[in-house]
């Protein structure tokens, strides 16, 4: 039996699954490493014991985990739940096919568990739904179904506990970069602070450099951050940039977000050396279409389309909502995540349908079966074969 795991017990995990407890007992199988491996995501603590965000690897945590058997843990977690939403690739296949497998990238805020528990006031969503235990596995079922080979993250305070050491035995390379004043620090009982994320399979694409950005607005740092990874996909031997933003929310704060960008778009024309390397950035913008950021982002030289206009009817509407909750001030549906695109170089095969009003039903979100108030916006790119040389 690998050390540690004989530490668990159903107290500890705070699950009460009859199908976990025989996972539990019966180790040497593969359900029995995947039971400890969700197991101790429940242990909070390491957090708290790495403040510099250093953690040595843990080789036990290098052990693969196969994704089905971890979404059959998850969905035995979460067999008193309604089912998940199911939603549909829309194909968006142009004319030029690729020789290539399609780069799948993946954008969700997820919901800081202190924001959300602490903060966020979602008056309508029961304080069950919003239990870590479960809704840990909410997010990660919503992971595994779409198996993104990008993941790019926001609001995550459970990177060294939770989301670093089970997507590393998924093939994941991960890197974090919490706020430097993160909100979730005045909820009491926080996990540390929330901050960006950004995943990729190690299989696929090699790191070439990374960078973690602390965005400014008028020459003054802020509060909120980016990371911008250059990656060399293995099967094609080609380069592109993949960067992960949350900016500044709240009404009043347009122009702050507008600077926030502006500062964004100058580090990655730097990374991309005034894009000659194609692009991709994802993010919670907290700014709808008609927001001066969305428009630098429009109409940058970085020539960037945003995927998600492509399911309009003309390609030119960005979905009515991406995010859609009830405060005390009242209902909140608005577009504010994006996944913008080097229009030229890269092409857009598919894109995940957003939920229905329906599917999202009279509570809004988050709800006992989707786990953030934002959703997740997932997208297959594809290089074009012959790049014209304007990126
Ligand atoms: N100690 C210090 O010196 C400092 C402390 N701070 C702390 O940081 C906080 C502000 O940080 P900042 O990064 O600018 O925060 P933001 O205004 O960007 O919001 C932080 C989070 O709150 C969520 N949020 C948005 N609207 C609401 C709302 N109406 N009610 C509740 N939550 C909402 C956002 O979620 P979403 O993006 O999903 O909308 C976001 O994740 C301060 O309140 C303070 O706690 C900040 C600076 C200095
Ligand atoms: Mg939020």
């Amino acid at each position: 039996m690998p050390k540690g795991y004989s530490s668990f017990s159903l107290q500890s995990i705070g699950v009460g699954h009859s199908g976990l407890v025989f996972s539990a007992c019966s180790m040497g199988n593969g359900t029995s490493r995947l039971y400890s491996a969700l197991a101790k995501t429940l242990n909070s603590s390491a957090a708290s014991q790495h403040p510099e965000y250093l953690v040595s690897p843990d080789p036990e945590q290098l052990e693969p985990i196969d994704p089905k058997e971890l979404l059959e843990e998850c969905r035995a977690v979460l067999h008193t739940r309604p089912p998940r939403f199911q939603r549909d690739f829309v194909d968006l296949r142009t004319d030029c096919p690729s020789s290539h497998p399609p780069i799948r990238v993946m954008q969700w805020n997820i919901l800081a568990q202190a924001l959300g528990e602490g903060k966020d006031n979602f008056v309508q969503c029961p304080v069950e739904a919003l239990k870590w235990e479960e809704r840990k596995c909410l997010i990660l079922e919503e992971i595994l179904a779409y198996q993104p080979d990008i993941l790019c993250l926001q609001e995550v305070d459970h990177y060294f506990d939770t989301f670093q050491p089970l997507l590393s035995r998924l093939g994941y390379q991960g890197t974090f970069f919490p706020k430097p004043w993160s909100p979730c620090l005045d909820v009491e009982h926080n996990n540390g602070p929330d901050g960006c994320a950004l995943f990729f399979l190690q299989n696929r694409f090699k790191l070439v450099n990374s960078a973690n950005i602390r965005l400014t607005a008028m020459t003054l740092k802020t509060n909120q951050v980016a990371i911008a990874q250059t990656l060399e996909c293995k099967e094609s031997s080609r380069q592109f940039c993949i960067a992960v933003t949350h900016l500044k929310a709240r009404t009043g704060w347009e122009r702050f977000r507008s600077a926030q960008g502006c500062d964004l778009l100058q580090n990655l024309q730097n990374i991309t050396q005034g894009a000659k390397i194609p692009l991709i950035v994802c993010g919670d913008f907290n700014a709808e279409p008609t927001e001066e950021v969305y428009k630098h982002f429009a109409s940058s030289s970085l020539n960037l389309n945003s995927a998600y206009k492509l399911l309009s009817a003309d390609g030119q509407s960005e979905p009515p909502y991406t995010t859609w909750k009830i405060r005390t001030s009242g209902e909140c549906r608005h577009t504010l995540d994006y996944i913008w695109y080097s229009k030229h170089a890269l092409s857009v095969r598919s894109a995940l349908d957003l939920l229905t009003e329906e599917q999202i039903g009279p509570n809004r979100l988050p709800s006992f079966n989707y786990p953030s108030d934002h959703l997740s916006l997932v997208c297959d790119f594809s290089f074009n074969e012959e790049p014209d040389g304007l990126l």
